[in-house]
C-alpha cells in the first residue's frame, strides 16, 4: 500500500523547470528523507503531494485520491518551510485551533511535552524564542494523529539541543508507525533518522536508497593518518588536511595502505571509514 505517489511528475513556474520527471512512493513506516542542494525542487514536490500545488504533467496521489481533496488531506500533518503563528494567540490556544480540525486529535498536553513547550501552554506565541516557535509549528502537524507527516527543513537554524528534541519527538511518531518525508540541508539529521534517503539535483531524483546504501553508490572510503607530506599515490581521488592529519579518499583502501607501508611512510594513527552521507551527497550533486 502507497501513502502518497508521484509519476513522472514535471512542474513548470513560467521557464523555470522545478520538477524534471520526478517519480516517488511513500509507504506506511517509512522516514524519507529528502535531500538536495538550493532550489533542486524540494519543497516544490512536498508542495505536490500534499496538493498545495498542481503537477505541469505527471499523477499524485495520496491516499489513493486527489491530494486537493480535504478527505485525504484529513491524514496528513504538514510543516512548511515558512511558517507563521498569530501572534496574540496562545499556545495552547493554537494547539486547540489545529485540533479543531479533525475528529480524534491528540491531547494538548500531550503535543506539548512531546515537544517540550511544557509550561508554555499560556505564553502567546509572539514572545516566544524562535526555537520555541518552530517546535510548534512542528507540533502542530502531529495534532490530528496523522498517518503521514511532511516537514520541510523542520530544523533549521535551531541549536544541537532544541534538535534533538524534534529528533526525539519525530523517532517516537515514526516508531509508532508514522511515516514522515522530511527535507533537510543537516545530513547529519537525516543520517540519523532516515530509513530511506532521496538526493534531488535540478528537479531529478538522482539517487533513492537506504543511507549505506547511497554511501556505497560513491564508493570512496577515507583513510585518515598523521603524517609528514605524502608522496604521489595510486587510486586517490581526493587529498584534504586538517587539525594536523591528512584525508584521502579512495575506492580502494586496502591497497592505499600497502603502499603506504612499501613507500615507508611515516604515517601514525591510521583510521579508515566508509563514506559519510556527506561526502556522498557531495559527489552525487557535483556529477
Ligand atoms: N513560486 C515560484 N515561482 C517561481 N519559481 C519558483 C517558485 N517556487 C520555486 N521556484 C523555483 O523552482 C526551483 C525549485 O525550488 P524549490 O523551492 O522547490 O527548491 P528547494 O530544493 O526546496 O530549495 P531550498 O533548499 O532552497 O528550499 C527553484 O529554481 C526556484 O527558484
Amino acid at each position: 500500500m502507497t501513502l502518497a505517489r508521484a509519476v513522472d511528475v514535471t512542474r513548470r513556474y513560467g521557464r523555470e523547470l522545478a520538477l524534471a520527471g520526478v517519480s516517488l512512493d511513500i509507504k506506511p513506516g517509512e522516514l524519507i528523507g529528502l535531500l538536495g542542494p538550493n532550489g533542486a525542487g524540494k519543497s516544490t514536490l512536498v508542495n505536490l503531494l500534499v496538493g498545495l500545488r498542481r503537477p505541469s504533467s505527471g499523477t499524485v496521489t495520496l491516499f489513493g485520491g486527489d491530494p486537493r481533496d480535504p478527505a485525504r488531506r484529513q491524514h496528513i500533518g504538514l510543516t512548511p518551510q515558512e511558517t507563521g503563528l498569530p501572534a496574540t494567540l496562545r499556545v495552547g490556544e493554537c494547539v486547540d485551533y489545529v485540533a479543531a480540525h479533525f475528529d480524534n486529535p491528540l491531547e494538548r498536553g500531550e503535543v506539548l511535552t512531546r515537544f517540550g513547550l511544557d509550561g508554555l501552554v499560556k505564553r502567546q506565541t509572539g514572545g516566544l524564542s524562535g526555537g520555541q516557535k518552530r517546535r510548534l509549528s512542528v507540533a502542530l502537524a502531529f495534532v490530528g494523529r496523522p498517518r503521514l507527516v511532511f516537514l520541510d527543513e523542520p530544523t533549521t537554524g535551531l541549536d544541537v539541543e532544541v534538535r534533538h528534541v524534534l529528533w526525539e519527538a519525530i523517532r517516537a511518531f515514526h516508531a509508532e508507525g508514522g511515516a514522515v518525508l522530511l527535507t533537510s540541508h543537516n545530513l547529519e539529521e537525516v543520517e540519523a533518522l532516515a530509513t530511506r534517503v532521496v538526493v534531488l539535483g535540478a528537479g531529478r531524483v538522482l539517487a533513492d536508497d537506504t543511507v549505506p546504501a547511497i554511501r556505497g553508490l560513491v564508493g570512496v572510503h577515507r583513510v585518515s593518518m598523521a603524517s609528514t607530506p605524502l608522496p604521489r599515490l595510486r587510486g586517490v581521488v581526493s587529498t584534504s588536511e586538517s587539525d594536523g592529519r591528512l584525508h584521502l579518499l579512495t575506492p580502494d583502501p586496502d591497497q592505499l595502505v600497502r603502499d603506504l607501508v612499501t613507500a615507508t611512510v611515516p604515517f601514525r594513527d591510521l583510521e579508515i571509514r566508509p563514506t559519510t552521507l556527506e561526502e556522498a551527497f557531495l559527489q552525487l550533486t557535483a556529477a
